[in-house]
């Protein structure tokens, strides 16, 4: 069986540990610098198998080459944000976590898919990107999976449907400069503007932009969990079955949509291979533009990640 291994057994890792295991297509082991710490949640996982079916092996670890030969790998280890803060406050701290991340990643898993979620998540999956030397096909960065679901979700909620029959796409950095496209978003193959008018758009757009942070400022000891542990998850699973889905997720762009070296979420193809195609998007001038705004944030966050050496 197929191995994937997750730096940070913290909340958003051992979620994604859970999520993984139900789908029981790989086993899993955790890494966290926390003794102890990984191996209780996976003691705890293995108790829940009977219940809820998975029949895969489940290891905690508090050493790194306990990750060898996994095909994907979570990258989840780092701070949250506490309320009043920004995702790129945690820099510092979260780049110099995911650069001894990276490094043994590349010792101990060099023919992995990294996919990174750790905040600032667009620099993280840069330094994953540096730190690795792996090809930028093999590093793909989790919000655009997240985000979208959050609108996917507000847009069921308004319209009281099936949230799994809401189709959309949110672009951009993982910040509250993020693009929710709502012009390529559907319900039931229904355009959702035929269903619901602009000023109610406008309005899920802008709490999808700002989802994570609302959940900040009600848990204030840290950030969401749930749906980003699920939504790294689903990648994931997208890897280890080949299943080639199209999905936004954090791409080194080399040109695409006129950028270049940084990593941005755009519209991919999710498969053994990691991202094996970036789609390019016809995109309105209001659209681009608030792109662009998004990237420049990313850009500014770049420079940051230079300026530590
Ligand atoms: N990309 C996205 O959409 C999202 C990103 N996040 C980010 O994910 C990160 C984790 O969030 P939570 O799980 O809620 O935090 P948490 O504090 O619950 O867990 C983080 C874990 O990382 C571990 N850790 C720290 N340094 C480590 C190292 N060198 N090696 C291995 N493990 C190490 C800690 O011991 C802790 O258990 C944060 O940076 C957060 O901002 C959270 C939600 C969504
Ligand atoms: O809000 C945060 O800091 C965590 C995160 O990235 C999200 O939930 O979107």
């Amino acid at each position: 069986m197929s191995k994937v291994a997750i730096i940070g057994a913290g909340n958003v890792g051992a979620t994604a540990a859970y999520c993984v295991a139900e789908q029981n297509v790989a086993d899993i082991v955790m890494v966290d610098v926390i003794q102890g710490f990984p191996q209780s949640k996976a003691i705890d996982f293995l108790h829940a198998s009977p219940l809820r079916g998975y029949r895969v092996r489940i290891a905690g670890a508090n050493e790194y080459e306990a990750i060898k030969d996994a095909k994907v790998v979570i990258h989840t280890a780092g701070i949250p944000r506490k309320p009043g803060m920004d995702r790129m406050d945690l820099l510092k701290t979260n780049v110099n976590i995911a650069r001894e991340a990276a490094r043994n990643i590349a010792k101990y898993a060099p023919e992995a898919v990294v996919i990174a979620v750790a905040n600032p998540l667009d620099i993280i999956a840069a330094v994953c990107l540096r730190e690795t030397g792996f090809p930028k096909e093999r590093i793909a960065g989790m919000a655009g999976v997240l985000d979208s679901t959050r609108f996917r979700y507000f847009i069921a909620e308004r319209l009281n449907v099936q949230p799994q029959d809401v189709q959309a796409m949110v672009l951009g950095g993982h910040g509250d400069t993020m693009v929710p496209l709502s012009r390529y978003a559907s319900v039931g193959g229904f355009p959702i503007g035929d269903l619901l008018d602009e000023k109610t758009i406008t309005e899920l757009s802008d709490r999808t932009r700002t989802g994570g942070g609302e959940i900040v400022s009600y848990l204030k000891k840290g950030s969401a969990y749930y749906a980003p542990g699920a939504s790294a998850a689903k990648m994931a699973e997208a890897v280890l079955k080949d299943e080639k889905r199209i999905l936004p997720a954090s791409a080194y762009l080399e040109g695409e949509y006129g950028y270049h070296g940084i990593f941005l979420g755009v519209p991919v193809l999710l498969g053994r291979g990691g991202i094996e195609r970036i789609y390019e998007l016809e995109l309105t001038p209001e659209e681009k533009s608030a792109l662009d705004n998004s990237a420049k944030a990313v850009e500014g966050g770049v420079e940051l990640l230079n300026s530590l050496g």
